[in-house]
């Protein structure tokens, strides 16, 4: 066992409680897509103001990884991480207490700050804790391990506003983060014999200059484009539009939508490890294998999008499954930014790539609800299925964007980074 990673127990739980602060940061992200008629009621706010909840927090989070990148690399992934968990749970409280929107949409400000405070953290863990030979495995797995929460979020949140209420259910959502954050202040360190990694204190002109240097590496870019071009379509059927889709645009019931959506994040977590292996065996095809998966997605689209009437169900199940795969794929986007940047610069380029599918995500949801108003006569939302046909091929704009960005950088980031330094090392563990 080499001296430079963990030994193995001891990397094991400090991975547990990093995946554990993730799955409750997903938790307390979806935590409002259950309670959405409750919030409503409430506030007394409109469907307009009730996905401003949503917009908001994406935006914050996106907003931040950059800054993010930039504490965790001086300060370290522990004290970035523990002190997210302790701002996600201030703000969860915040949300509980709240009786008015305003008040309740800071809340949802402060839930997007703690969040993005947790990825880039655990990515970074990963990273010191784990052989690089496993570091793509167990960065595809936290991916999917933290996925979860959202599932979590929908049936416990469901029971938990039920029965006790929305004060006492959000309440509860928020003192897990304090017990996360006790943990971790025992057992998360930085790095193998280290609690705190620091990095060197920098001025602002040096810091700006690092995150420019991180940006100009094609690979970082190539990272940024993979992870703004494989998530968002399940993303968007995933957050807010899948239901309506099936439902209106492809006549479907909510039992089936319902069936085809469980589906899709049951896929996820499946093809993440499965992903995570393929990578690392074969690193320099990370982009080939993310280019396949858009092409499959962009086929399955256009399948849909061009069969006359409503798509038969079966077709719809390959769907979900092709869409389900998008999500773990962003992860290889994070492996080739790793691979790409020096150490001290890993998370500040890990929050570079971070963006992209958070931004694709942001514009197509807006974008989606846009062309649904246009093309529907009247006002309210008795979508048609045209209306659909339209806002879902607004999809082809973003995959355009990103597959040609995707290609150019491929092509200068293959032209500096040597297949060598990529090959895993036969016989390390
Ligand atoms: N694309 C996600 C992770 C993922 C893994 N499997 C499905 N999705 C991502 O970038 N996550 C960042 C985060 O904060 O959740």
């Amino acid at each position: 066992m080499s001296e430079t990673w963990g030994s193995g127990r001891r990397a094991w739980v400090v991975w547990s409680i990093a995946i554990a602060a993730y799955f409750l940061a997903v938790f307390n992200r979806s935590s409002l897509a259950v309670a959405g008629l409750l919030a409503a009621d409430r506030f007394g706010i409109s469907a307009a103001q009730l996905a401003t909840f949503t917009t908001l927090q994406l935006v914050v989070y996106a907003g931040m990884q950059i800054p993010v990148g930039i504490l965790v690399d001086r300060f370290g992934p522990r004290s970035v991480m523990l002190s997210g968990m302790i701002v996600i749970s201030l703000a969860q409280a915040g949300f509980a207490l709240a009786d008015s929107y305003p008040v309740a949409l800071l809340a949802r400000v402060f839930v997007g700050v703690g969040d993005s405070m947790t990825f880039i953290c655990l990515l970074r863990i990963v990273a010191a804790w784990f052989t690089p030979r496993r570091i793509p495995l167990m960065t595809t797995l936290s991916g999917t391990l933290g996925q979860l929460g959202s599932i979590v979020a929908a049936i416990p949140m469901t029971w938990a506003l039920g029965n006790l209420g929305w004060t006492k259910a959000y309440l509860v959502a928020a003192a897990a983060g304090p017990v996360v954050a006790v943990l971790g202040l025992f057992l998360l360190h930085d790095a193998p014999g280290k609690s705190h990694v620091r990095g060197v204190s920098k001025t602002m002109r040096e810091v700006i200059g690092g995150i420019a240097e991180s940006w100009r590496h094609p690979g970082t870019r190539l990272g940024f484009w993979m992870h703004f071009t494989t998530p968002f379509s399940s993303n968007v059927l995933g957050l807010l539009w899948g239901l309506p889709f099936f439902v209106r645009g492809e006549l479907r019931t909510d039992g089936e939508a319902g069936v085809l959506l469980t589906l899709m994040t049951v896929t996820a977590m499946v093809v993440g490890p499965v992903l995570g292996w393929a990578i690392g065996r074969e690193p320099w095809h990370r982009s080939t294998l993310a280019l396949w998966i858009i092409g499959a997605t962009v086929t399955m689209w256009t399948v849909v999008l061009l069969w006359p009437g409503e798509a038969p169900l079966g077709l719809l199940i390959v769907l979900v499954m092709v869409v389900g795969a998008g999500g773990p794929a962003s992860m290889i986007g994070f492996d080739i930014a790793r691979t790409s940047n020096p150490g001290h610069r890993l998370a500040s380029a890990s929050g570079i790539v971070n963006q992209g599918g958070f931004i694709a995500s942001l514009v197509l949801v807006l974008s989606i609800g846009w062309m649904l108003d246009w093309r529907t006569p009247g006002s309210g939302s008795a979508y048609t299925v045209s209306a659909f046909r339209w806002a879902m091929s607004l999809q082809y704009v973003l995959w355009a964007v990103g597959l040609v960005q995707i290609v150019r950088y491929r092509r200068r980031a293959r032209a500096v980074i040597s297949r060598a330094s990529l090959t895993p090392v036969t016989g390390q563990p």
